[in-house]
């Protein structure tokens, strides 16, 4: 697959040149008219890769690269509030409220997470008296905008898919990811502490993503992919214009294990910074049933909520079973 020429081939880490990966790009314009090419393109990339850079650069697309900015600033006016002031927020589920640093696995062994989250339930937000923070109320329609814009960019892409692999009536994708179903659909806003390889509390674990599809936006370094069957870790270099997009294990699962859902890290790049990303993760109707990776019949709910269940343990406790990386590994 042809590589972005604009993209160099290493980037400079700590002690050594590391390799950045060849992601293919995916238009938007063309797949908002199902153009047979760019179908394709897209099938292949999820077939093999399962990550590829989104080109959100033309006129439908450049509306939520608008609201990403809006959004950064909100994100650091929210993270700049004092811990207690964030904490007041609470968890009502794992897909909407406030989780401090250190919930998680973090990147390293005997390490925890080194980032602090804000999320947003799309049903949540669907309601007609959505519960956010008190402080998040005045942005509710940029939250909306944001999320409506990932939602039709991800369903889309779910049409897009059910198009190129040929899929007619209840075996196409959008049937299970019904907007008027509940779902653990989400908004999720990162900020990554300053920190190094030797902290305590430190990037995010290699994992593979629960859902169906990730839309995830950073202006900064940090994320790495495994392609798969490689075992080694490549950077995706951020791309001005670019979201990156990724499958999850349910979108995996639900086409019988034909697309790949790759695993990913993030690692502190620059230790004096901290790191901003935003992801809208797609994800099925909660009582869609699929095969998981070790063969069970699961719901879509019950594999989020184990696979979350999961993300908690130690590294040596995850080791156990395929649920962290999906059966990729
Ligand atoms: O922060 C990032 O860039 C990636 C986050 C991620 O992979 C996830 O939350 O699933
Ligand atoms: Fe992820």
């Amino acid at each position: 697959m042809a590589i972005a020429t604009q993209i160099p081939n290493t980037v400079q880490y700590p002690g050594e040149q590391a390799p950045i990966c060849a992601l293919e790009t995916i238009d938007f314009s063309r797949l908002l008219s199902q153009e047979p090419e760019e179908l394709e393109k897209l099938l292949q990339c999820c077939q093999t890769q399962g990550f590829f850079y989104f080109d959100l650069q033309g006129l439908d697309g450049r509306r939520i690269l608008h609201d990403e900015q809006q959004l950064l600033q909100v994100m650091r006016e929210f993270f700049s509030q004092t811990a207690e002031t964030k904490m007041e927020i609470g968890l009502p589920s794992q897909s909407h409220g406030f989780e401090p640093v250190g919930n998680h696995a973090g990147v390293l062994e005997n390490t925890k997470d080194g980032y602090e989250i804000l999320k947003v339930s799309r049903d949540e937000l669907a309601s007609l008296s959505p519960s956010l923070p008190s402080v998040l109320k005045d942005d509710v329609k940029l939250f909306e905008g944001f999320v409506a814009g990932a939602n039709i960019i991800t369903k889309t892409m779910l049409a897009c898919l059910s198009n190129a692999l040929g899929l007619r009536g209840s075996d196409r994708f959008e049937t299970f990811h019904r907007n008027d179903h509940k779902s653990n659909s989400t908004l999720a806003m990162f900020r990554y502490i300053p920190s190094d390889l030797t902290c305590k509390c430190v990037g995010h674990q290699k994992h593979t993503d629960i859902g169906s599809l990730t839309l995830l936006f950073s202006e900064q370094w940090g994320l790495q992919v495994m392609p798969p069957g490689s075992s080694s870790w490549e950077f995706v270099a951020p791309r001005p214009g670019h979201a990156v997009i990724n499958v999850g294990d349910s979108l995996r699962f639900a086409s019988g294990h034909s697309l790949q859902s790759c695993i990913h890290q993030v690692v502190p790049m620059d230790v004096a910074e901290d790191r901003y990303s935003i992801a809208y993760f797609l994800r099925p109707e909660s009582e869609k049933v699929f095969k998981d990776s070790g063969g069970r019949w699961v719901t879509a709910s019950q594999w989020h909520d184990e696979k979350y269940e999961i993300f908690k343990q130690p590294h040596s406790e995850q080791a156990a079973n395929s649920i962290l990386t999906g059966g990729m590994e």
